[in-house]
């Protein structure tokens, strides 16, 4: 009978196009993306298969940059439940709220946020859910985890951000957040009991406040199979970028690869977290840890972190400059004067803060600066693309945080690159799943960020791009995830033997048939 209901003349593999047409209909991101998240609801393969074939045109829609305006608007675009929330009234009881999830058993991998600190855009509260689906559906369409493996979880302990309490329409608990005792006695309970719970999960942290994200990330990473994406999937995704704009950079000014100078704009998590990672680019060019620190500036919004500075908090302490006594330097081109950076990299939420006298200052002292503007979403990057490319007449070696549109100038087309930890979390997260992983090791992120920057393909390295592709992401991914599992292999951190007797090769390939496929028999993730 249901049949009827459907028009004689509809052609079902027409429907995919009718699909397209449908989203291109729509003007606002927004709109595109509440029509895509319908669609994902609808019919689940049609939405994957549109994805999967159009990376670069729909991934924007449902991760960054769009995915921070459909979260600070979830309250009021809400249309059905898409995830997990965990509320700190559940304390006491988390585990019985974490058991009403179907398919604990087979579930692979869980995306957590508390929401504190979605994007650059502040404390959202129970508004942060969209974040963990975005991040899940990299994780499907970009490394083939099934769809029913993916655990999107919010963490409701409030929102210290007033206009969310007075909004009637507001879906989280009316509470501002709890003090660190409380969470401490939340966060301990939450993520045992995701253990007992979900046996074979990963927990990725994401977008918690910068304190808390070191914190719990300190405190549950030898414990647990969690990692934080903002500190590790980050360090690891700039570090790969990092290697190939140096290999650029140094190509044209003849300088030895550790001679290069870094400063970070913005000593947040992410910040510091790129800055720890990046450590290990000099120390692969020989020079020691302590040579390699000295290679590092950071600055904050007080100005560059120094070493005397009164109540400096506890991740900005190790990066703080011993060596500078001067008066305090607070004007971004007087501290690049100083510093003479090869490269600046942007993680301070600050939308525009790299001008055009600072990048013409950076013109100034390299013959192709490294500029990265990594803060998202787009409406809070440091640098546009296009003054990026006028003001250094091209010459600029660039990556934002969020996608730009290629820029045409004097005649020639100048491709952008995508500084985002979407390259690495899903790799990493596949190589640590599929090699059941016990833990995810420092040495285990580097691997992956090697195997990223290695990754780019004789046409990407000679259009100067930093990054691969997008739509290539499920063979970087297979790539990073091999690259993750023989370093686990070589820590004893994973148990699953059977991939030890694997040639490389083989692998690879496995990693390959391993992955979910729209419409086709489900695999084993
Ligand atoms: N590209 C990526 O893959 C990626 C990954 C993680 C985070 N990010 C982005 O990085 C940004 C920062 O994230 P976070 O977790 O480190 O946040 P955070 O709030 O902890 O850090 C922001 C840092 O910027 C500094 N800052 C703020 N205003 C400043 C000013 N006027 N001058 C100089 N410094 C200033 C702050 O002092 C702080 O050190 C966010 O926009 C986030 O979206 C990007
Ligand atoms: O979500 C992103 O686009 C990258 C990163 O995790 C961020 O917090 O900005
Ligand atoms: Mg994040």
């Amino acid at each position: 009978m249901a049949i009827a209901r459907f028009p004689p003349y509809l052609i079902t593999s027409d429907h995919r196009e009718r699909c397209l047409e449908q989203l291109r209909s729509k003007s606002a991101p927004l709109e595109k993306y509440i029509y895509l998240n319908g669609l994902k609801e609808r019919d689940s393969n049609l939405f994957y298969d549109l994805l999967l074939q159009n990376m670069k045109e729909i991934i924007p829609l449902l991760y960054t940059p769009t995915v921070g305006e459909a979260c600070v608007n979830y309250s009021h675009i809400w249309r059905r439940p898409e995830g997990l929330y965990v509320s700190i009234e559940d304390k006491g009881h988390i585990r019985d709220i974490l058991s009403m999830w179907p398919n604990t058993i087979d579930s692979r991998i869980a995306v957590v946020t508390d929401g504190s600190r979605i994007l650059g855009l502040g404390d959202l509260g129970a508004n942060g859910l969209p974040i963990s689906i975005g991040k899940l559906d990299l994780y499907i369409a970009g490394a083939g985890i099934k769809p029913s493996s993916t655990v999107p979880i919010c963490l409701d302990l409030g929102t210290n951000t007033q206009r969310y309490l007075d909004d009637p329409l507001y879906i989280g608990i009316r509470r501002k957040r709890p003090d660190p005792e409380e969470m401490d006695e939340f966060m301990d309970e939450f993520i045992e009991a995701m253990k007992d719970v979900f046996p074979s999960l990963m927990v990725q942290f994401e977008d918690f406040s910068t304190d808390n994200a070191f914190k719990y990330l300190d405190r549950y990473r030898y414990k647990y199979r969690v990692f934080n994406d903002d500190i590790q999937g980050t360090g690891s995704v700039i570090l790969s970028g990092f290697i190939n704009a140096a290999n650029l950079s140094s190509a044209a000014s003849g300088k030895p690869l550790a001679d290069h100078r870094i400063l970070f704009f913005g000593a947040g998590s992410a910040g510091i977290g790129v800055a720890k990672q990046l450590l290990s680019f000099f120390t692969m060019h020989g020079l020691t840890p302590e040579e390699a620190k000295a290679r590092i500036w950071t600055v904050d919004s007080k100005g560059l972190i120094t070493a005397d500075r009164k109540g400096l908090q506890e991740h900005k302490k190790f990066f703080a400059r011993t060596d500078y006594d001067g008066p305090a330097l607070k004007d971004l081109v007087d501290i690049i004067n100083y510093v003479k950076p090869t490269a600046l990299l942007g993680l301070s939420t600050l939308k525009n803060a790299f001008s055009e006298a600072v990048v013409k200052a950076m013109a100034a002292i390299n013959e192709r600066p490294i500029i990265f503007p990594l803060s998202n979403p787009v409406n809070l990057s440091e640098l546009e693309y296009h003054d990026a490319i006028e003001w250094t007449n091209g010459k600029v070696i660039f990556a934002s945080g969020s996608p730009y549109f290629p820029v045409t100038y004097k005649d020639v087309t100048y491709e952008p690159g995508q500084g985002n930890n979407m390259y690495i979390f899903p790799g990493l997260g596949l190589g640590a799943i599929l090699s059941r992983a016990r833990h995810v090791s420092d040495a285990m992120v580097e691997q992956a960020s090697i195997a990223l920057a290695s990754s780019l393909t004789d046409e990407e390295k000679a259009a100067e791009l930093v990054y691969p592709r997008l739509n290539r992401i499920r063979d970087i991914s297979a790539q990073v995830a091999s690259a993750v599992i023989r370093q686990a292999q070589k820590e004893d951190l994973d148990a699953n033997n059977y991939l030890r007797t694997l040639p490389d090769d083989v692998l690879l390939s496995l990693i390959h048939d391993k992955m979910w496929r729209p419409h086709e028999p489900t695999p084993h993730l």
